[in-house]
């Protein structure tokens, strides 16, 4: 029976590979078939086949807790940084390596519209983080009060920019901007984003691949994986529904074949679900929202939230806090990341990443 199921992926992960291979084809790229190795089952999960299994009539025992009530917790705290860390030293041999081969390097742009002093210490992240790994940044400041239609020139010029592989504008926009259009202009072979509504369909619709995942969802299955957190069967609760990360993470999971309850502002009582979660991935936005009490003993923690916090005596004015309350939830968890430290060097990597990406699919290189 198991066999049966392996061959039934396996044969279906080929056909996979043959209807792909028209795709790279369109994109100049010479080993069509390498291209699953290189992003397919790892990131997005493996292909498989839904097959239900219904529990025997008498099987009425409560699942056994993931650490024993007396047993002392002594909880990972997650290393971002050195996670982070690890994906850009292999960014930069791939950098190097392109550059060898075929005398070019990845170039990403960045868009950012007016003076949110959060969005411009991210940008300066950003184009640090290319600089290490010998990525070529590029950036676009126009100012608070500039038109959208300066905006979308922008991303124009940068997707007729052939040493461009990568486009982001910085989000939030300026309110009277309309995000959709702007967003919707960017090229989709160089949405690194992958914030465009094809790249969004493909990641929920199995069987499918986007051209890109978004960069903070990424992250949080990296860290959960490198920390050799299983996600098949898991029932995680993802906070929050944005664009940037909730959505697309909630899409990822799924892919994992994890169990995934969103919760949401609408949501009623929601630590009554967060409860019951294995895995608990905030991304809402509100500082200290998930208390120690929201959590099951044993439970794994990702906080995604960046929430700037006034803070004269820091150098910027601010300093960064979670949405979840770290000193709550370090006495029950059995992993957490902390704020900073956590996702965000993590998300920025994956940045790097996907924009090399990028840049090998343009070259034909080991799609
Ligand atoms: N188009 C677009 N794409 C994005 O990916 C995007 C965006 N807009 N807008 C804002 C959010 C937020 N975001 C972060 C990335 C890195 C850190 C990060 O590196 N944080 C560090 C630094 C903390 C510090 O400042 O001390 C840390 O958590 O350790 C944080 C937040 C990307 N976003």
């Amino acid at each position: 029976m198991r066999a049966l199921v392996l061959l039934r992926a396996f044969s279906r992960a080929k056909a996979h590979t043959l209807l792909f291979s028209s795709h790279c084809a369109r994109r100049h790229c010479h080993a069509p078939a390498k291209r699953e190795r290189a992003k397919g089952p790892r990131i997005l999960g493996p292909d498989l086949p839904d097959i239900w299994r219904s529990p025997p009539l008498d099987s009425t025992h409560p699942p056994p807790p993931l650490i024993d009530a007396n047993q002392e917790i002594n909880p990972t705290i997650i290393d971002g940084n050195s996670i982070a860390e690890e994906i850009r030293s292999r960014t930069a041999e791939e950098v190097h390596q392109m550059k060898d081969a075929v005398k070019k390097i990845p170039g990403l742009a960045v868009i950012l519209v007016g003076q949110r002093r959060d969005s411009q210490t991210y940008v300066r992240y950003k184009i640090k983080a290319c600089h290490e790994v010998g990525i070529r940044s590029l950036t676009a400041e126009l100012p608070e009060d500039c038109t959208e239609d300066e905006v979308v020139d922008s991303v124009s010029r940068f997707n007729e920019d052939p040493s461009v592989h990568g486009i982001l504008v910085q989000l939030p926009l300026p309110q009277h901007m309309n995000e959709e259009r702007i967003l919707g202009a960017i090229s989709l072979e160089k949405d690194v984003d992958g914030f465009h509504p094809l790249n969004v369909g493909n990641l929920a619709m199995r069987g499918r691949e986007p051209l890109f995942i978004p960069c903070a969802a990424r992250a949080c299955i990296e860290l959960l994986t490198r920390t050799g957190i299983e996600l098949m069967g898991k029932h995680v609760a993802v906070i929050g529904r944005s664009k940037v990360v909730g959505l697309p993470t909630t899409l990822l999971l799924q892919r994992h074949h994890a169990t995934v309850s969103s919760v949401h502002a609408f949501t009623k009582n929601p630590q009554d679900i967060t409860r019951q979660a294995d895995i608990v991935i905030s991304a809402a936005g509100v500082a200290n929202l998930v208390r120690g009490s929201w959590l099951k003993r044993g439970a794994v923690v990702i906080d995604v939230g960046t929430n700037p916090v006034e803070d004269p005596s820091s150098e910027h004015g601010y300093h960064l806090t979670g949405d979840v309350c770290f000193k709550e939830a370090v006495k029950v968890a059995s992993a957490i990341t902390p704020v900073p430290g956590g996702v965000g060097p993590v998300t920025i990597a994956m940045l790097l990443s996907n924009t090399l990406d990028s840049a090998k699919q343009i070259y034909g290189l080991n799609c």
